[in-house]
């Protein structure tokens, strides 16, 4: 067999300035060679090498094109033009992973209602240059890209897809994807216990919305660009995904904040001010912030105590993180959840491997990943992990207002958020929470029908009359109406294209304005 070589070198005039590229099956540098010809010995003019080398990863290219066809193609051992017919396939002899053909579904009304303009004039010439095909769906309503991805949607043709629009968008992927896969193989989703299987497609966020949590968190920045391009060299993050159960009945999955109390509270008001734009939020939480109510209930988790890592690390999750490729592992190898004893926690809080904690939460968190956002930097926590299996409970009790402040402040700062004496965080693979007065049938079909009940307060409820005995589960931006859920991780359950956050944001060592 003819031995392939394994560097390519020489010389290229670009522009007056002669340079000498090397290719080899990695890398293809580059370096400028001085045009001013310097005579040594023999008589012969020898180029001398000036400037730096520059290099960029051969599975970083994006596209080979060819400028000037020369006919003179004999072997003299020198570079070659390639014969026209070849650069059509020439971009996929990079890396094997890259998507050829994708679906792509934009929400047209999303975060500032720019997603077609976004997708057209940033994403669709880069997709091109990469001889990338698409198939485009502009949404016309509400869960009509998980409806299509979950019946109809011919998945065999594609390499991925993608979505153009922030979080809700995300979701709704995610839900297509996950139905459709467990639907093919056979798992039943209303089973809390069962395993589900792994989505082979990758997802990809171009963000046009209003918060473009999961695009911060897996990508370091909300830049259609710059989420483009990981989708055209075809990188891949994987991320846990968490089922939500009641009574065993399937009701949504979860990849960033699972939040009663505080933020279900955001939510549901928000949720009314749509209008408002990505503003609502801020509005409602101020509002939420001075309403001030708290819910009484259960909450019981399993600890993941066979893993590393703890929430209160000051290790993040990062490109190629080993926390999440470590856990993952010991996931995939199905070992046995070993639930070591916390010796500051009495016997009694334990049932079979599971803590029991009651009491007056005015939030209650989840976080499946870190949530950083332009909002919270850091997020609600900081050191969660895209991808270990796990997720950060965090319990925010019932304190004054002054000091729900100060935690709520510390999300923007580089203060702990969880160094308070009325808060506290879990690394955890399963938690359920029972509210302690049982939701009627009647409240949960008005609730269903997406009418709250404000009427409904403090049935029951002898302690004051001024708070509602539930909150809402704000399950990443769309509001549960059940308030007792069961909750399971599952890790590695989906593929992004993306690769992790690929350095410390600039904006995580500002100095604090306000630490209090
Ligand atoms: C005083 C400033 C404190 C700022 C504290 C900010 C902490 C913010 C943490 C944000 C975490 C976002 C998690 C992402 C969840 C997404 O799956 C979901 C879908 O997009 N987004 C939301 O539910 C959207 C949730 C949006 C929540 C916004 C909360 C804003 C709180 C403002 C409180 C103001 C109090 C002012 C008192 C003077
Ligand atoms: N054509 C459409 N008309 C109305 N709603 C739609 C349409 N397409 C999608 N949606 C819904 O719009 C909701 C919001 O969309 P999206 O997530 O893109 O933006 P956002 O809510 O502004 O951003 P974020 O989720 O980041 O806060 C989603 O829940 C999605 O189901
Ligand atoms: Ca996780």
């Amino acid at each position: 067999m003819e031995k392939q070589p394994r560097l390519l070198a020489s010389q290229l005039l670009l522009k007056n300035s002669l340079f000498e590229v090397s290719l080899n099956r990695v890398l293809l540098t580059w370096k400028e060679v001085a045009t001013k010809k310097k005579r040594v010995s023999g008589g012969m003019h020898h180029p001398f090498k000036v400037g730096t080398s520059h290099g960029v990863s051969v599975s970083e290219i994006l596209a080979v094109r060819e400028l000037d066809v020369d006919s003179g193609t004999k072997d003299d051992g020198r570079w070659q033009k390639m014969p026209q017919k070849s650069t059509e396939a020439y971009p996929y002899a990079f890396t094997a992973s890259r998507p050829k053909h994708l679906l792509v579904y934009i929400n047209p009304y999303g975060g500032k209602q720019q997603g077609e303009r976004i997708y057209e004039q940033k994403v669709a010439p880069l997709f091109t240059l990469a001889s990338i095909s698409t198939h485009v769906i502009v949404t016309e309503h509400a869960n009509h890209a998980r409806d299509h991805l979950r019946t109809e949607a011919e998945l065999k043709k594609y390499d991925g897809v993608v979505c153009v629009g922030g979080d809700g968008m995300f979701s709704e992927m995610v839900h297509g994807l996950v139905s459709r896969t467990q639907r093919d193989n056979g798992v039943d989703q209303n089973s809390p216990e069962e395993k589900l299987v792994p989505c082979t497609l990758r997802i990809g966020i171009i963000p046009a919305g209003s918060t473009d949590c999961i695009c911060y968190a897996t990508v370091g920045i909300n830049d259609p660009v710059t989420s483009a391009l990981h989708i055209i060299v075809g990188d891949a993050q994987a991320m846990d995904v968490c089922s939500v159960h009641h009574n065993n009945t399937f009701l949504r999955y979860s990849v960033s904040l699972l939040g009663y109390g505080f933020y279900g509270d955001v939510l549901a008001d928000s949720e009314r001010k749509r209008w408002m734009g990505p503003a609502r939020y801020d509005f409602s939480g101020f509002k939420t912030f001075l309403t001030h109510h708290y819910y009484e209930g259960t909450v019981s988790f399993l600890p993941a105590t066979d893993i590393l890592g703890t929430p209160r690390d000051k290790t993040r999750c990062r490109a190629g993180c080993f926390i999440c490729q470590h856990n993952g592992q010991l996931y995939s190898e199905d070992a046995p959840e070993i639930c070591e004893t916390d010796p500051d926690v009495p016997d009694s809080e334990y049932k079979g491997g599971w803590r029991v904690i009651r009491g007056k939460f005015l939030a209650i968190n989840a976080a499946s990943m870190s949530c950083a956002c332009p909002r919270s930097p850091k997020g609600l926590s900081p050191a969660a992990h895209l991808a270990d299996g796990t997720t950060d409970l965090i319990l925010v009790r019932k304190c004054s207002r002054f000091n729900f402040l100060r935690h709520l402040l510390r999300h923007t700062s580089k203060y702990d958020q969880f160094d308070m004496t009325f808060v506290e965080v879990h690394r955890v693979r399963r938690f359920r929470f029972t509210p302690r007065y049982c939701q009627s049938d009647s409240e949960l079909d008005l609730r269903e029908n997406g009418k709250k009940l404000f009427s409904q307060i403090c049935r029951d409820h002898p302690a004051c009359s001024c708070s509602p005995a539930y909150s809402s589960w704000n399950c990443d931006g769309e509001i549960l109406p059940h308030a007792a859920i069961e909750v399971g991780v599952h890790c590695q359950l989906i593929k992004l294209f993306a690769r992790g956050i690929e350095e410390q944001p600039v904006f995580e060592d500002l100095p604090n304005p306000c630490a209090v």
